[in-house]
């Protein structure tokens, strides 16, 4: 391969400058040559307030992936979660790296705990996965909350506890790592309580699908582990039919005996954002050893969900 510098195609903000900073790092080390990051602006990016009304999935990832097919960057990093569920033929999935922290985490005044938060605490969040699981909790424990929809980026979000108008928002905990702000986080949501968003805290490298050389080398930073976990959840998202806004968490997890991994397990839940009903299932068995099976996976635990009444919660929407 030459020694021509990589072009790494990236979102503006702070997060996608931080994640793409970090994996130019990687690749220019296990590739030798320098990698240099090329801005391009979303439509995600200039239409925030409307990602609802505009359906959410992929908005932030389609601009990427238009400069990779026009040739104009040679690589782009996206947050796995915020990924459609379908890939489409002409791009590869070249590497999905060791997965950060999946968990989501509260941001809260004073800094204050989830289970501390006094009654009638306002919690915000956009998210209708996060809300549905939040309210099921507080029903299920006797807490008196109150889920608030907003949107915005990380600033933004925390700017409502600082400035006194929310006692707490729900973050990624990967999120905060990524840019250095993993010191706000006050409490950390157990996945018990909180399933994350599928593909939460992976990251996912693309390049064409024509360009051999450079999926070969970009899929040194692959982490096979991680890889078929999210397949496995991603999976599940795609047989619940429902797009990265819909109430759907799912966590594939290594279960390890030492430093041996023995089985995976992998769990999905669907809810209602007020709580009221959660379908919530897990299945645990061998490490799937291909991707197809790692599918099936998904799809199987997804049926089962689906066969509890999943795809009724489904259709009731956050606002
Ligand atoms: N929904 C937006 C989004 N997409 C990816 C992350 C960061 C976490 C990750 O990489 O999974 C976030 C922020 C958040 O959910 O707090």
């Amino acid at each position: 391969m030459s020694d021509k510098a990589l072009r790494l195609g990236t979102r503006r903000s702070k997060l996608a400058m931080a994640q793409s900073g970090q994996v130019a790092d990687a690749v220019s080390q296990v590739t030798g040559r320098p990698v240099e990051l090329v801005e391009i602006t979303t439509y995600g990016d200039v239409s925030r307030e409307h990602l609802a009304q505009i359906g959410g999935t992929g908005v932030f990832v389609t601009a990427l992936r238009d400069a990779l097919l026009r040739g104009e960057v040679d690589f782009a990093v996206h947050s796995l979660k915020d990924l459609p569920t379908t890939q489409p033929a002409e791009l590869a999935l070249a590497a999905v790296p060791e997965r950060e922290d999946p968990r989501d985490v509260i941001v809260a005044r004073d800094a204050l705990k989830f289970t501390d938060l006094p009654r009638g605490a306002r919690i915000g969040t956009g998210s209708p996965r996060r809300m549905a699981q939040l309210n099921a909790y507080a029903r299920g424990h006797g807490l008196d909350i109150e889920t608030v929809p907003i949107r915005g980026n990380v600033d933004t979000r925390i700017g409502y506890v600082r400035d006194g108008e929310l006692d707490a928002v729900v973050l990624a905990a990967a999120g905060l790592n990524r840019i250095g702000r993993g010191d706000e986080v006050t409490d950390f949501l157990s996945v018990d309580t909180v399933l994350p968003a599928p593909g939460q805290g992976a990251l996912a490298i693309e390049c064409t699908a024509d360009d051999a050389d450079l999926i070969a080398a970009l899929g040194e930073l692959d982490d096979p582990l991680t890889r078929v976990a999210v397949t496995a959840e991603r999976s599940l998202l795609a047989a619940l039919e429902a797009g990265c806004s819909a109430p759907v968490g799912a966590l594939a997890d290594l279960l390890a005996d030492g430093q041996t991994v023995k089985e995976m397990r992998l769990r999905g839940v669907v809810g209602t954002t007020d709580g009221s009903s959660l379908v919530q299932l897990s299945t645990t068995g061998p490490v799937p050893e291909s991707h197809d099976r790692a599918v099936a996976l998904g799809r199987e635990l997804a049926a089962e969900m689906l066969a509890q009444g999943a795809a009724g919660l489904m259709g009731e929407r956050a606002h």
